[in-house]
């Protein structure tokens, strides 16, 4: 069976075309998916990447959330479907309420780009199974809006039920609650990060070199072993 991965374009975009190259660099195929289509191409998993959808306007990810994909999108999460949110992906996610919290301007109020170390604190959903469960890896981080905020309860919520998947090592970048950089929904198949695993899956890079790979392997493992 191969694999399909869709990659979701909204207007404002960046990363689309790297998630498309890493997905099939992990040997899976990578389906292109429009925001106004609603139909999800029969894929096996979906990837909302980053970029400045919509111009960033109202809050990061807030229109986008309308778009007639997403209904779809959430609909299926909702079953099962594994998605993955990548920066701007993860700010969709969580307007969408399939993820809880909310991303809030870096507390500095400068944009960040940076080599960034991260821990792997969940190594059992959908996209991290390919990872050892603590591994440290490092993987760009490039935002505006990456402090991660959700109210007392939820951040308790997700610590105790091991719902922080990804935790800012060394650094933390934008002030995120908890050094949170990424959480899993409560079933492990939507998952959503700040920093880049699509931009970290070739040695030439330098530091990190693949480390993002295993994002991209975890969901073709999970899906072959189906
Ligand atoms: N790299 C990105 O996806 C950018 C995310 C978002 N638009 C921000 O700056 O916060």
């Amino acid at each position: 069976m191969s694999a399909r991965v869709g990659v979701i374009t909204f207007p404002g975009t960046l990363d689309d075309r790297d998630t498309q190259r890493a997905v099939r660099l992990a040997g899976a195929e990578a389906v292109p998916l429009w925001h106004k289509d609603k139909d999800l191409k029969q894929v096996d998993a979906v990837v909302l990447p980053g970029g400045f959808s919509y111009g960033d306007y109202l809050r990061a990810g807030a229109i986008s959330r309308f778009s007639p994909i997403m209904e779809t999108v959430i609909e299926q999460a909702k079953a099962g479907l594994p998605v993955l949110g990548i920066c701007n992906g993860f700010q969709v996610l969580t307007e969408t309420h399939l993820l809880p919290g909310a991303m809030l301007q870096n507390n500095h109020l400068q944009f960040i780009c940076r080599e960034q170390k991260l821990r792997v604190e969940n190594a059992d959903t959908a996209w991290t199974v390919d990872y050892e469960q603590g591994q440290e890896i490092h993987v760009p981080l490039k935002n505006m809006d990456g402090r991660y905020v959700a109210d007392e309860r939820t951040l308790a919520e997700l610590e105790a039920e091991g719902r922080v998947a990804f935790r800012y090592l060394d650094v933390n970048p934008n002030g995120s609650l908890n050094d949170i950089a990424g959480i899993t929904n409560a079933a492990g198949n939507v998952v959503g990060l700040m920093p880049h695993p699509e931009h970290a899956v070739e040695p030439l890079i330098g530091a990190g070199g693949t480390d993002g790979l295993g994002f991209f392997t975890s969901i073709l493992k999970k899906l072959v072993n189906a």
